[in-house]
């Protein structure tokens, strides 16, 4: 039996890295980075207020005995103001916030410290010297890198280029990923169901998985317990897809579709991960194709899909951190593991404490849905108390 770290260098070995290309800046969400960003401007540009206010110098904005002084406005200055005029001594500029502060002043008074005047300016208390200022390149400096390969292009990322004025960038391309459930069982949402028959719903559930990891699904006609479908289905399909992964057919009964077809087309091994949900695993390629077959209980494809094959993905696009990001957390009631599986179970992990939602069972998709975690129990441990700590993987969030 493979070990599940094993089985994760198979299918990481199987995806090579995605190459790379330019998009609109607006078009980058959700991508991750394939070459650095350095800034051609600091932020800030230059010296500004943090306030809108009067910028002055501050050893003039009090009188000896603290009472207020009363100073003329020689300047006013909006935001977008560029010329540039000094601080003439014994005057205060108006300024708004955003806009440039003017050479001499060294402190911005906000305008609820004043008299709010136009001509003259009434300032009533002084703010520590320096207070409201904001300066050229505290933010980030000129020629400094902003935003290194490998960082996954959310909103704040976006921000940043936007605002070091880039206006395109480099990104991997998104794997093309191919899912194929197989079931007899298996019927479209929307239609009528006989008894033994099931709504079809791993592929709606991988596709998002793809699509979360930021890769292109593509989302096949399921297809039923027979191998020549599957494999005209798959031999239709294949070309130009960077991943072919399928739900079901994997285990031991008499009618393991996946596991036929594949005997007989590539180079797609079968066995089992010890771990729990989704022991029983395949990988490999056709015609120079990866192939990932998982399990087709859907917590098993889910769980499979987190373990295998989104680390892959990821890594193919680049990830500086392919993987989930994880926390250390108590639980709050007992629990039993199997001898030898690492098992993911489904919780709900708050303030460093976490539940157990639903028992182990790798069809409990309703129980599943409720959970934002999986709790990790090692293949050695089989019992854990109440308070025990533990390990778990927050599944919550697209691009975390
Ligand atoms: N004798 C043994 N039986 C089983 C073993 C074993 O080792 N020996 N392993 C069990 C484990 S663990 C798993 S996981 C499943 C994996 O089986 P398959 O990958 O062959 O999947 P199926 O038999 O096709 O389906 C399992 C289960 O999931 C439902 N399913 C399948 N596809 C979908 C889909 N697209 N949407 C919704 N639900 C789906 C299916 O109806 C079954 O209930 O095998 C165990 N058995
Ligand atoms: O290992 Mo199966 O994947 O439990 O349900």
């Amino acid at each position: 039996m493979r070990s599940v770290e094993e089985h994760q260098a198979v299918v990481d070995g199987l995806l090579p890295a995605m190459p790379a290309e330019t998009v609109p800046l607006a078009e980058a969400h959700g991508r991750v980075l394939a070459r650095d960003v350095v800034a051609q401007v600091p932020l800030p540009g230059f010296d500004n207020s943090a306030m809108d206010g009067y910028a002055g110098r501050w050893a003039e904005l009090a009188a000896a005995d603290g009472s207020p002084v009363r100073l003329p406005v020689a300047e006013d200055i909006p935001a977008g103001r560029t010329d540039v005029v000094p601080l003439a001594p014994g005057t205060v500029h108006r300024i708004m916030t955003g806009a440039p502060l003017p050479p001499g002043a060294d402190v911005v008074v906000p305008v609820e410290l004043t008299d709010a005047g136009t001509e003259v300016v009434e300032i009533r208390a002084r703010p520590p010297i320096g207070s409201h200022l904001r300066a050229a390149g505290e933010d980030i400096a000129a020629g400094t890198m902003a935003l290194s390969a490998g960082a996954p292009l959310a909103a704040a990322q976006l921000g940043l280029a936007a605002a070091v004025g880039v206006t395109e960038l480099s990104v991997r391309s998104r794997p093309r990923v191919l899912i194929l459930s197989t079931g007899s069982e298996l019927v479209a949402p929307g239609r009528p169901l006989a008894r033994g028959q099931i709504y079809e719903s791993n592929s709606v559930l991988l596709a998002a998985a793809v699509e979360e990891a930021g890769g292109i699904p593509r989302r096949l006609h399921f297809v039923p317990d027979d191998v020549d479908q599957f494999l005209a289905t798959v031999r239709a399909e294949l070309a130009g897809a960077d991943l072919l992964v399928t739900s079901g057919g994997v285990s031991a009964g008499a009618y393991e579709v996946v596991k036929d077809a594949f005997a007989t087309l590539g180079t797609v091994e079968f066995g089992k991960v010890a771990m729990q949900p989704g022991g029983p695993q395949g990988a490999g390629t056709v015609d120079g194709v990866p192939v990932v077959t998982l399990p087709g209980n859907p917590v098993s494809a889910f769980v499979s899909f987190e373990v295998f094959v989104r680390p892959a993905l990821r890594r193919a696009l680049g990830h500086a951190s392919p993987h989930r990001l994880r926390a250390p957390a108590r639980l709050t009631s007992s629990l039993r593991s199997p001898a030898g599986r690492r098992q993911f179970l489904r919780g709900r992990y708050d303030a460093g404490e976490v539940s157990q939602v639903g028992g182990p069972g790798s069809h409990l998709v309703a129980h599943l849905a409720r959970a934002n975690c999986l709790v990790v129990v090692p293949e050695d441990v089989t019992e854990l108390p109440a308070g025990a700590a533990v390990d778990v993987v927050l599944i919550e969030g697209a691009l975390q």
